[in-house]
């Protein structure tokens, strides 16, 4: 089976989708982001996912994490809103609107346990009515008769999801939804995509971002992003995106480009041995102003 990766987007296409805020714009129009994640074992996800999503635009940065995590999240960053994980209530993106855009990330620093994280995944993938991303521990989750289904019912109400796997992550989901066995790269990132109804950005050196529509290839990163904790941020950045109203694929293509290009930076003023996953969205500016070119 033969197809084709579409490379990398040039920056000139990626600055048109920097979101910029109006002059008129308020926190609320600039977009809410809920970001469920933090279990007991992992708070430091939850605050690298927060403060990535600061970083790349969104108004208003919303944590519903575990109870014991909550210190360490309202500690790393004093705008940071936090709450209790009990308090998510995945209906209430249904009062999502134009003006008032939102999207929700759930699973960065989820252990992949079934009793707490299982109902928290799968009730907001039934009832989240605005985009989501699938990342970390929730991604174990998913991969399931119940994930795949409820996957499926999202994608037919027209609901967008966003799926970040790593390797690892990938060959779960791959397993769940029985596709072939040995798939890499571009060819694995495309059938989790058709599988899920999902854009799926397949993290590593390259990176390949699919939907049922075709694939392309991310590849300005640097191996100072082969740090535990990278992808947490990632996945803030996209979901950030998706929450100021730029579409799956536009948000995933952006953000990973935004994340490779804060990773550039950081290497250059602290060297590929000592950069670190906090580091990285003090560097977005930079990144920002790399692709917007000024
Ligand atoms: N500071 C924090 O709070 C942090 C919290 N974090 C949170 O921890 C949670 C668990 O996430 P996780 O990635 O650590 O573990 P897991 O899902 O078991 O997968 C690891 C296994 O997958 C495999 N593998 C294959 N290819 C791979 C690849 N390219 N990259 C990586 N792995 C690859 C590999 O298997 P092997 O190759 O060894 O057989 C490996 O053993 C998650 O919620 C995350 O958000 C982390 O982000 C760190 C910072
Ligand atoms: N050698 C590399 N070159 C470029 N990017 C890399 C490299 N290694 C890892 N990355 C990037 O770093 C991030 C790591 O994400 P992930 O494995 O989910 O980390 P974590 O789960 O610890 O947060 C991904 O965005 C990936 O593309």
């Amino acid at each position: 089976m033969t197809f084709t990766v579409a490379p990398p987007r040039t920056d000139a296409a990626l600055a048109a989708l920097l979101p910029w805020p109006a002059p008129d714009a308020h926190k609320y129009s600039r977009g809410r982001l809920a970001l469920v994640a933090g279990s007991p074992a992992y708070p430091g996800a939850a605050c690298l996912a927060a403060t990535a999503s600061q970083r790349a635009g969104a108004g208003y940065t919303e944590v519903f994490c575990a109870g014991k995590s909550l210190l360490a999240v309202r500690a790393a960053s004093p705008s940071l809103v936090a709450q209790d994980w009990r308090h998510w209530q995945p209906s209430r993106g249904a009062a999502l609107s134009p003006d008032r855009p939102g999207a929700c990330v759930i699973g960065c620093g989820f252990a992949g346990e079934g009793k707490t994280e299982g109902p928290l995944v799968m009730e907001t993938l039934h009832a989240f009515a605005g985009p989501l991303l699938v990342d970390g521990g929730a991604l174990t989750l998913l991969a399931s008769a119940t994930g795949l289904r409820l996957a499926a019912e999202r994608a037919c109400a027209g609901l967008p999801l966003v799926l970040t796997p790593h390797g690892g992550e990938a060959v779960r989901l791959a397993r769940a939804a029985q596709l072939e066995e040995g798939l890499t790269g571009a060819a694995l990132a495309r059938e989790l995509a058709r599988a899920f109804g999902a854009v799926v950005a397949l993290k590593g050196p390259c990176t390949y971002i699919a939907d049922g529509a075709g694939v392309e290839a991310m590849d300005r990163g640097t191996a100072a992003l082969a740090k535990a904790g990278t992808g947490d941020v990632l996945a803030g950045i996209i979901g950030a995106l998706l929450a100021q109203g730029i579409g799956a694929r536009d948000s995933a293509a952006l953000g990973c480009a935004l994340h490779a290009e804060a990773g550039r930076a950081a290497e250059e003023a602290r060297t590929a041995i000592c950069v670190v996953a906090e580091d990285l969205p003090s560097y977005l500016p930079a990144a920002v102003r790399a692709i917007a070119g000024r």
